[in-house]
């Protein structure tokens, strides 16, 4: 079998997560995460954006392992709050330093410099993670599925659960769409890149999107570039996304963003 890019990334987060221990404890980390800031409602804030409008996951991206660098004046700081000022209801900050570049410390000052809630953007395998994102100020956490087995998703998703945090459960095709459903969490991300030729295609979304559950709501994720693109996904009945590059590479983000969210398709039927 060919080593996939996600076969790399497990290897070294295996590591990373094994010296993290040895550094602090589990036991260590929960106390953290009992002092953790007060949990912001991650889910929720979506909802109530997309409803008339779009919920927009504004995501905090420095580089990424198919473009490079993407925003060499990178400041998470200045950036939470563009997106907070450009309309954004809730923010995603990757936390992976050899991939992406980002940092732990990365999600502490973005979320203390707005009042947005925050996803810990990662690739989680350990529910020491799990308490860490809460510990770092963490109001929900990715699971992806194509990277995890579904005892291990479920518990991920559990420890997410016991420490009040909400779950966006991440798919790229039908297989990983099913193992999804048996998980609890309503937020489904549909990963529009192709994690072999790191290619975007909307295609996903349109053909992915009408086999999720009607009570679960759809994130668009990856490749999104125009207000157009956004539109047209609504008429598939999605109305939340989670946009990083296109806006990071803009010098005004606020004004990227504001841009971008201007003017949603109305919903059909009061979605
Ligand atoms: O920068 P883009 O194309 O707007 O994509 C954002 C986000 O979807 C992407 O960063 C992402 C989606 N799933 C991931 C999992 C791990 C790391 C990164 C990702």
């Amino acid at each position: 079998m060919t080593e996939t890019i996600l076969d790399r990334i497990k290897a070294y987060k295996l590591e990373e997560i094994a010296a993290d221990k040895q550094v602090k404890t589990l036991g260590d980390v929960e106390a953290e995460a009992r002092n953790a800031p007060p949990l912001r409602q991650f889910a929720e804030a979506l909802y109530s954006e997309a409803r008339e409008g779009y919920g927009l996951i504004a995501e905090i991206k420095k580089a990424s392992p198919s473009k490079g660098m993407i925003r060499p004046d990178f400041n998470p700081a200045a950036h939470a709050q563009a997106y907070e000022q450009g309309g954004a209801a809730c923010l995603s900050v990757l936390t992976d330093t050899p991939s992406f570049q980002g940092a732990k410390s990365f999600l502490v000052e973005a979320r203390a410099a707005c009042s947005l809630p925050v996803l810990r953007k990662d690739f989680m395998y350990d529910p020491y993670q799990v308490i860490e994102a809460r510990a770092l100020g963490a109001d929900c956490i990715l699971i992806i599925m194509a990277s995890v087995s579904n005892p291990q998703a479920v518990e991920l998703e559990e420890t997410a659960i016991e420490w009040g945090m909400d779950v966006l459960i991440e798919v790229h095709d039908e297989a990983e769409l099913a193992r999804a459903s048996v998980l609890k969490s309503p937020l489904i991300g549909i990963n529009n890149r192709n994690l072999k030729t790191f290619e975007t295609s909307l295609d996903t979304t349109r053909t992915l999107s009408k086999l999720v559950p009607e009570d679960r709501t759809i994130v668009c994720e990856s490749g999104l570039n125009t207000p157009k693109e956004l539109a047209e996904m609504a008429r598939y009945g999605v109305r939340s996304f989670l946009i990083g590059e296109s806006l990071m590479r803009h010098d005004d983000v606020a004004a990227a963003t504001r841009a971008l969210l201007a003017n949603p398709l109305q919903p059909a039927g009061g979605m």
